[in-house]
């Protein structure tokens, strides 16, 4: 091994390993504090990577979009804005919006409440919401038929990893209708197993930049 190898191994966080699930599958705070821990990591790795190969990854992610939607202007999309280093979709969003997309953004209204989804185009005006995040100021709440989630984590099954909010799950569960899930994330986000709890909703697709 050369010096700038066994350099750049030294560097390697140890944080960004995903642990070990311990204890019992049976047991919730086993769980959660697994996924919690899971979360770290992933997000963690995600950080690390290179801003131009987040933003390559995100092109890729953005053309398979394109495909699984189709035609844009048939469809109001909840997509976000992204925070923790997520893919940037912010291109895409202009582009299919130009192409007559309606795109809402979620808004976080209250702990432990569904999220609201407000109209918007790119450049409208934004406020901080919860966490930071900039929500639409103005924007009439819509409900979209298509969510764009972003992935902390998957697995197999289209199970979502997200922050642990429940915000997702929570909506959808209280959805009018059932919007056509895709989860959005880096191939690195990928997990063999996220332990699937009753009130966790799997997504129809999952995309990734693979
Ligand atoms: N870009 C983006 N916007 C989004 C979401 C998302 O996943 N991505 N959401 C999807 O739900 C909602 C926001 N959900 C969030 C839930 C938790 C945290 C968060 O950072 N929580 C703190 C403290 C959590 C705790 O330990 O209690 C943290 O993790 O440090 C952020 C956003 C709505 N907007
Ligand atoms: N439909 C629901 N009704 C009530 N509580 C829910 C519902 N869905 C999820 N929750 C609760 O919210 C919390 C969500 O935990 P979980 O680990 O699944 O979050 P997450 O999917 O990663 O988060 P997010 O969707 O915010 O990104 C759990 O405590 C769960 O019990």
């Amino acid at each position: 091994m050369t010096h700038s190898e066994a350099a750049h191994v030294d560097l390697e966080p140890a944080e960004c390993e995903v642990p070990e699930f311990q204890g019992s599958a049976e047991r919730w705070g086993d769980i959660a504090a697994w996924r919690k821990a899971a979360r770290q990591a992933l997000i963690s790795k995600r950080r690390n990577m290179q801003a131009s190969e987040r933003e390559a990854k995100s092109e890729r992610i953005a053309a398979e979009l394109d495909r699984i939607i189709g035609r844009p202007d048939r469809h109001v999309i909840g997509l976000y804005w992204p925070i923790k280093a997520e893919p940037n979709l912010y291109h895409w969003a202009e582009r299919i919006s130009g192409q007559g997309a309606r795109l809402a953004l979620p808004v976080v209204i209250k702990m432990g409440w569904p999220l609201e989804f407000r109209l918007w185009r790119p450049g409208d005006k934004l406020e901080q919401g919860h966490w930071n995040i900039p929500v639409p100021a103005n924007g009439p709440a819509v409900f979209p038929d298509i969510f764009i989630a972003p992935l902390v984590g998957f697995d197999p099954e289209n199970y979502r990893l997200g922050y642990g909010g429940g915000f997702y799950d929570r909506t959808i569960a209280a959805a009018p209708r059932r919007p056509f899930l895709i989860g959005v994330g880096f191939s690195e986000c990928s997990l063999p197993t996220i332990y699937p709890q009753p009130h966790d909703i799997p997504m129809d697709a999952i995309v990734t930049d693979r």
